[in-house]
């Protein structure tokens, strides 16, 4: 793993940024793409820059299942504000968490993925070390599946609805072994909230109870964090 310490997130948003200019300057076609508030700032630098995605396919890792793409609280919609709107895609794909057959869904993702191996994979991190929605306990070889939210995730995105009855309770999320494929993971982590996962992450064992700790296993995998993410960790970095 290469971890790279930032002041703050202003800061690693730039170092994001750059680690997309390189991948598609390599000639990279396919961006994973994540939510959250933690990939803000590099998708704000990449809406600033003059970076160019229009022969590009986005995949994202994960959607609520109830919520379609004009529902506010959607991945989808969140992804026209804070990307897409600014940056098109030649093709964007996200799980359909409205599809009625959530198992033809799930495969039907599988294959999107099997079809376009991602060239960067962008992830933020939860709490308690999860990745997209994969949730502490889920296998090391799972591919997209329907996850049940833990109390502890329900709660931290209750912050962007108005009522936290309406965070949704299901939702389809890319699995472990679909991130591990891409070509290079990119990880960035924020604030003191995300210290412990961070230390568990790079410093801790590799076990399915902290799904990022799979990433020690990644040949190519980039974490970009700030100090008060980083300041439960031992080593130097
Ligand atoms: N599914 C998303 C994750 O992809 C994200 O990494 C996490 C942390 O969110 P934030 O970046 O807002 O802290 O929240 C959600 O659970």
């Amino acid at each position: 793993m290469n971890v790279i310490v930032v002041k703050n997130a202003q800061e690693g948003g730039k170092e994001g940024y750059q680690i997309f200019r390189q991948v598609k300057d390599r000639g990279g076609k396919v961006f994973g793409l994540a939510t959250g508030s933690t990939p803000l700032t590099t998708y704000q630098e990449l809406c600033n820059s003059d970076i160019d995605f229009s022969d590009c396919t986005s995949i994202n890792l994960d959607e609520y299942v109830g919520l379609g793409p004009n529902n506010d609280q959607s991945y989808a919609y969140f992804m026209k504000q804070n990307l897409f709107n600014q940056k098109p895609f030649a093709k964007s794909y996200i799980p359909n968490g409205l599809a009625q057959d959530i198992a033809e869904e799930v495969a039907h993702y599988d294959q999107i993925i099997a079809d376009h191996p991602v060239d960067l994979q962008i992830l933020g991190i939860g709490r308690n070390g999860h990745i997209g929605f994969n949730e502490p306990g889920t296998p090391f070889d799972s591919t997209t599946h329907e996850v049940h939210l833990t109390p502890s995730t329900i709660e931290a995105n209750s912050r962007f609805f108005d009522n936290p009855d309406e965070v949704p309770r299901y939702a389809l999320s890319m699995g472990m072994a679909s991130i591990m494929k891409a070509k290079h993971i990119l990880l960035e982590a924020y604030g003191d909230a995300k210290a412990d996962a961070i230390a568990k992450t790079i410093e801790g064992p590799v076990t399915e109870e902290v799904p990022a700790s799979i990433l020690q296993k990644h040949s190519d995998a980039t974490l970009i964090i700030d100090e008060a993410a980083a300041s439960k960790l031992h080593g130097q970095y």
